[in-house]
């Protein structure tokens, strides 16, 4: 692995009466940097000093298919790497990049608040989609949604491989390279390129969504026409286990409990199909209600059929498989887990014939 550490720009705020500096380590790119800046400000509000360190990855600066590269693992080894070598405190991950298995020594200390966790179509409406469309998309769970969506919609859509930061892949929708892409609205509220509603008024009001990116026609897609990656829109802050007990009680502030349920839930479910991040999944859960230690889950799904494919000849050509599941948990990776072997115990018994 080709890793190349960069103190382009080390920012260092004013040192506080702790004369602790949290070395806070990310991608190099713009939206990981947005996202390692939003960490320093919750870090310096609690009276912390924060300094960036940028790493650059293989994935940054090979632009082939990341399937081709190794996936989107190549990017969080790097920074991790940079955790193991003590160069950084704290490493600022975007969780649906993050694979679920755990790594040694290493330990996700906090999620912050979500943010959006739905996905946006740039260059189009769902109005005006039109069949025959190309839709840039390197996400497999996107591809299978898409093909979905066009049916719903009697058209036929194409997805077409693209890579690239968020500003590059918009650019293909502004130059007509392609008709639209699909990009989280996370990122794009991170960017400052999404002005839109929040997800709670937008529930209410079906069907919209309507909103403009960079200029350009887009649509805030609703959970149930594109289920999002399991872990979107979360970040993990992961630290290794030699922190400093003041940087770690620290850290362990900023968690929030809806984000860490949720997305406990989401990525338990992913493992235990042992599907990764780039797998044709979707995974969206909500924290609906919190008793005491029960906490009260929904969980809304899509598994595409390669994924399913061992279990029986008969399903691989039906459509990628819908379930949306609820009940109460005090362990939400439990209930992940659980949803996912459900859905395979179902899929593996032979189904008896409906009454009619
Ligand atoms: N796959 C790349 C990636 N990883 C995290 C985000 C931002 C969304 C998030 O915070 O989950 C994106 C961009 C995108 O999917 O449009």
């Amino acid at each position: 692995m080709n890793v190349e550490q960069v103190n382009a720009e080390p920012v260092t705020t004013e040192q506080t009466i702790t004369g602790e500096t949290v070395r806070i380590g990310a991608r190099t790119s713009p939206l990981a940097r947005a996202q390692a800046d939003q960490v320093a400000a919750l870090l310096q509000a609690r009276g912390f000093a924060t300094e960036f360190v940028g790493i650059t990855t293989t994935g940054d600066v090979d632009l082939r298919s990341l399937t081709q590269i190794g996936g989107t693992g190549v990017f969080v080894s790097a920074v991790r790497e940079a955790l193991y070598e003590r160069r950084i405190d704290v490493a600022v991950h975007s969780l649906k990049d993050l694979p679920t298995a755990p790594a040694a020594g290493l330990e996700v200390v906090a999620t912050p608040p979500r943010e959006d966790p739905r996905d946006v179509l740039v260059g189009r409406t769902l109005d005006t989609l039109r069949d025959g469309d190309r839709i840039g998309t390197g996400a497999p769970r996107r591809a299978i949604q898409l093909a979905e969506l066009g049916a719903r919609l009697g058209i036929r859509l194409e997805a077409v491989e693209i890579r690239g930061n968020v500003d590059t892949r918009i650019g293909r929708a502004a130059a007509g390279e392609v008709d639209a892409v699909i990009l989280a609205a996370a990122g794009l509220r991170r960017l400052g390129r999404l002005e839109a509603p929040e997800l709670s008024e937008c529930d209410k009001c079906a069907n919209d969504g309507l909103t403009v990116v960079k200029g350009l026609p887009a649509q805030i897609l609703s959970v149930d026409d594109l289920i999002p990656a399991p872990g979107q829109a979360v970040l993990a802050l992961e630290i290794h286990e030699s922190l400093s007990h003041a940087k770690k009680a620290a850290m362990r502030t900023l968690d929030d409990l809806a984000a860490r349920a949720e997305s406990l839930a989401e990525r338990a479910f992913l493992a235990t199909l042992e599907a990764g991040c780039t797998a044709p999944v979707g995974a969206r859960a909500v924290l609906e209600g919190v008793h005491g230690t029960s906490l009260d889950l929904t969980l809304r799904v899509v598994i595409g059929r390669t994924v399913l494919n061992n279990l029986s000849e008969s399903i691989k050509t039906a459509p990628p498989l819908r379930r949306r599941l609820s009940g109460t948990t005090t362990d939400a990776s439990q209930f992940g887990a659980e949803a996912a072997k459900a859905i395979l115990d179902e899929l593996r018994t032979p189904q008896r014939p409906r009454q009619p």
